[in-house]
């Protein structure tokens, strides 16, 4: 191979950048030129691109966010648009490529190799909902962040005797809101993939409250419920003064954890490593440690669910 591309795609996240930095340094390592399309497939179709150097990936490692940018792009959904993007590739001599995204964008990833073109996906997403790898790219950060806000809620959440519903994102993923729960200690997660029984979690919360505990932490994922309507329920059942946060865009942003700067400078370096050692269509996943290479075919159809054992725990330590 004599020149590969990279794409950020999808919702962006921390570690994007370190990916980039050690896929291109890996490539240029071995002879090979990298151009970084900007936007995602966006620029990909554009053929908005950065001729990368070592220089150019030089400073980024420590920032949130993606500095190749990342997008959405409905053209590249269509067929149509999938084979401008591989015309694209040959015009400009790209023989593989690297794609840094979240389901959506591996999605994507796979359409390609079924077209001819060599990729190798980085799974990066805060919604932890791609399986065979353990972590995504930017998980880390991303509870890092929202614990940190949690803890400033319990601050004065306890100083008025309030309960607070926190909504974190996943829209369809409960990992955030589960695994932050425990890393808070709130009273309940409220998640996707299990029917929350509002009556039940109005019961539990009436119990600690005729027990003494005057302040509840209930941490929603959004795509689980409506963070307004579940406050009300709450104060409407208990008399409890209750309040809403939603946490947005903020959780997905800021310096990458020590984790995720890791994490992601292995996964650019292996992504390259397989492209160049021969290897096609696949993800690099983390998995007990190591850097494993699944076919996209696989992933593609396989669902990642929380693990029940750690629902199980958040409710437990919750009482
Ligand atoms: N099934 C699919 N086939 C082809 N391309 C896809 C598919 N799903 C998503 N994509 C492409 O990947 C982009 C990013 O996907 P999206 O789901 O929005 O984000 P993420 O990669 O973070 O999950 C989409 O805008 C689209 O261009
Ligand atoms: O960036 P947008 O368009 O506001 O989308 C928000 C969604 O992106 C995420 O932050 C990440 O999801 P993806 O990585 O699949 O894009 C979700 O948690 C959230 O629901
Ligand atoms: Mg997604």
């Amino acid at each position: 191979m004599k020149r590969i591309g990279i794409i950020t795609s999808g919702g962006d996240c921390s570690g994007m950048n370190a990916a980039v930095r050690s896929a291109t340094r890996t490539a240029i390592g071995h002879g090979v030129e990298v151009l970084g399309f900007r936007k995602g497939y966006l620029g990909l179709l554009k053929g908005d691109y950065l001729e990368m150097t070592s220089r150019e990936v030089a400073g980024i490692l420590h920032r949130g966010g993606t500095f190749l940018q990342s997008a959405r792009s409905e053209e590249f959904r269509t067929e149509k648009g999938r084979e401008k993007a591989v015309q694209r590739l040959k015009d400009l001599e790209v023989d593989g490529l690297i794609i840094i995204g979240g389901d959506g964008s591996l999605k994507g990833a796979l359409a390609l190799h079924r077209l001819g073109v060599p990729v190798i996906g980085i799974p990066a997403s805060i919604d932890n909902d791609i399986p065979f790898t353990d972590m995504a790219l930017g998980v880390d950060t991303a509870l890092n962040n929202i614990i940190y806000a949690v803890d400033c809620i319990k601050d004065t959440a306890s100083s008025h005797d309030r309960a607070f519903v926190i909504e974190v994102m996943g829209r369809n993923s409960g990992y955030l809101a589960s695994m932050s729960a425990i890393a808070c200690g709130a009273e309940y997660a409220i998640v996707p993939e299990i029917e929350c029984d509002l009556s039940d979690l109005c019961n539990q919360l009436r119990l600690r409250w005729e027990e003494g505990r005057s302040n509840a932490i209930i941490i929603l994922a959004e795509g689980a419920g409506h963070a307004q309507n579940i406050a009300d329920t709450i104060k409407d059942a208990i008399g409890f003064e209750t309040r809403v946060t939603v946490l947005g865009h903020y959780q997905r942003g800021g310096a990458p954890s020590v984790f995720d700067r890791l994490l992601g400078s292995r996964f650019g370096n292996s992504a390259v490593e397989f492209l160049l050692a021969g290897q096609r269509g696949k993800m690099v996943g983390l998995i007990c440690n190591a850097i494993v290479p699944t076919l996209l075919e696989t992933v593609a159809v396989s669902e990642k669910r929380p693990q029940e054992e750690l629902l199980g725990m958040a409710s437990v330590l919750g009482i």
